[in-house]
């Protein structure tokens, strides 16, 4: 066995990471990583649960182990009778049952805190900085936003991991994004990985850790750092990381799973180590400037297809190799002409929710464009809030009656329209102004077309009916 060698040499975060979590490494450099917290949701969880059942194994770190219902769950009232399809009706009752019988920390439908996985973790406190969170699913890049190494795995590995609580690795390469200087007004976290993503490409990230870092990163809130490297994955990475600061401590503490008194003490000194070392080794570094980030929005069906919302729609031509077929489909599949302004694409509907922008600084940033407006005529609006516990904060706040007075349904917890797994999707054909992650094909329902933006964005475009630059909005209400 070899245990952690780096000490004293110059080391990423993710490098730190890395070595104090190896239990063994081999001669080929795959080691076996301890893991601190596995978050668990329905839909990958059931055979991995079988699997260990057969095995007549028990889960390793029952209290280590966090359970959530949320790809499939229903946002309206009728939550349990409002599951149409039988796989997903079984997923979910197979979560109960599993949550129940491994005796795991679980938060149910009717539970105020349940919610999007990626959202209740760091909601509760499980996520904490220098952990290593697993789950099934790839968006788990989410934590890293704690300076956690976070990332999905697949289902047979999270049997590996329910069993041993260990998962096996092979190290990746360390990829620093730097995001320099202030961002513009209308910018968001969502414009700035979105932006990421459309200068490095879908496989940009591939065979990374990124770390994202500079003025503007840390200038974001922990929301919006988690907005940041939730969308990792979609630029290819293994995981995104933010080094943990003063702001990361202040969302940590008090959470109902966040250390207390000494433990407390001792964690925060360990965390105030999660730096990268100035002289670390960088793999890969793209900088960009924050003044250079406009709103964006994709036209296509990758999150790579992405423009500031002040261009127009590509001609596939414009590309070069496979991108020009990929550019032709998702054009055709788009329904959009080459050369018109992206401004003048119609839409019908506005999602706004999801794991990417879901928490109540989105909600709160989409209510301050929409407040005392109306969605535009024949466009439908949902607001799907990411926990019980989110939406019960913007009720506090006033928020749902903002969103209720302009048109917006108002909505419980889960993954909603992000992924058509649930009774909210689009019709074919319908367009969609959407915070979430992924415009794929089909995603948020068979022929449903989606544009991805930040909330602000969509809150905006709701109320013109066609994509709008939000800052043209910003200016209307200050001068108003
Ligand atoms: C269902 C799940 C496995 C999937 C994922 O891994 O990301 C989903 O959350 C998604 O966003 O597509
Ligand atoms: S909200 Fe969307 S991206 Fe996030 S976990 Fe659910 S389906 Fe996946």
């Amino acid at each position: 066995m070899t245990g952690p060698s780096n000490a004293g040499k110059p080391r990423t975060l993710y490098d730190k990471i890395w070595d104090a979590h190896i239990v063994d490494t081999t001669d080929d450099g795959t080691s076996i990583l301890y893991i601190d917290r596995h978050l668990v949701h329905e839909v990958t969880s059931p055979q991995a649960f079988e699997g260990l059942r057969m095995a007549g194994r028990k889960v390793r770190r029952p209290d280590q182990t966090i359970a959530v219902p949320d790809h499939n769950v229903p946002t309206t009232a009728d939550r349990v009778n409002g599951i149409e399809n039988p796989e997903g009706r079984i997923q979910v009752a197979e979560l109960d049952k599993n949550a129940k019988e491994f005796g795991l920390n679980y938060y149910p439908m009717n539970d105020v805190r349940q919610g999007i996985v990626h959202i209740v973790g760091p909601e509760q406190g499980w996520t904490l900085p220098g952990m290593t969170v697993v789950c099934g699913d790839s968006h788990t890049a989410t934590h890293g936003a704690f300076g956690a190494l976070a990332h999905g795995i697949g289902t047979s590995e999270v049997e590996h991991v329910l069993a041993t609580q260990t998962l096996i690795q092979k190290k990746s390469k360390n990829m620093k994004v730097e995001i320099t200087g202030k961002l513009r007004p209308g910018v968001t976290a969502k414009d700035i990985t979105l932006s990421v993503i459309g200068a490095t490409g879908t496989a940009g990230g591939t065979g990374y850790v990124i770390e994202y870092c500079g003025e503007a990163i840390r200038d974001l809130s922990m929301e919006g750092r988690m907005t940041v490297c939730n969308m990792a994955i979609e630029g290819g990475a293994r995981a995104g990381l933010i080094a943990p600061d003063e702001k990361t401590f202040a969302y940590v503490n008090g959470r109902p799973h966040a250390p207390k008194g000494a433990a407390w003490e001792a964690a925060l000194n360990w965390w105030k180590t999660l730096y990268s070392d100035d002289d670390a080794h960088w793999d890969k570094v793209i900088t960009i400037k924050g003044e250079d980030i406009a709103p964006v929005v994709t036209w296509g069906t990758s999150p790579e297809d992405v423009l500031p919302i002040t261009a127009n729609v590509p001609a596939a031509e414009d590309f070069t190799g496979g991108k020009v077929e990929a550019a032709r489909r998702s054009l055709d599949y788009m329904g959009l002409t080459p050369g018109m302004a992206l401004t003048d694409i119609k839409i019908d509907a506005v999602f706004i929710g999801s794991c990417t922008n879901g928490r109540i600084e989105d909600l709160r940033a989409a209510a301050g464009i929409l407040k005392g407006k109306k969605l535009a005529d024949g466009v439908r609006g949902m607001v799907v809030p990411g926990s019980g516990l989110v939406r019960a904060q913007a009720e506090e706040e006033g928020l749902d009656k903002i969103f209720t007075d302009a048109g917006f349904e108002w909505r419980l917890a889960g993954c909603s329209m992000c992924l058509g797994m649930n009774p909210d999707q689009l019709a074919p054909g319908e367009r969609c102004a959407a915070t979430s992650n992924r415009n794929f094909e089909g995603r948020m329902g068979y022929k449903g077309r989606t544009h991805l933006m930040s909330p602000v964005m969509a809150a905006a475009a709701a109320v013109a009916g066609h994509l709008v630059d939000v800052r043209d909005v910003m200016v209307e209400t200050e001068t108003a």
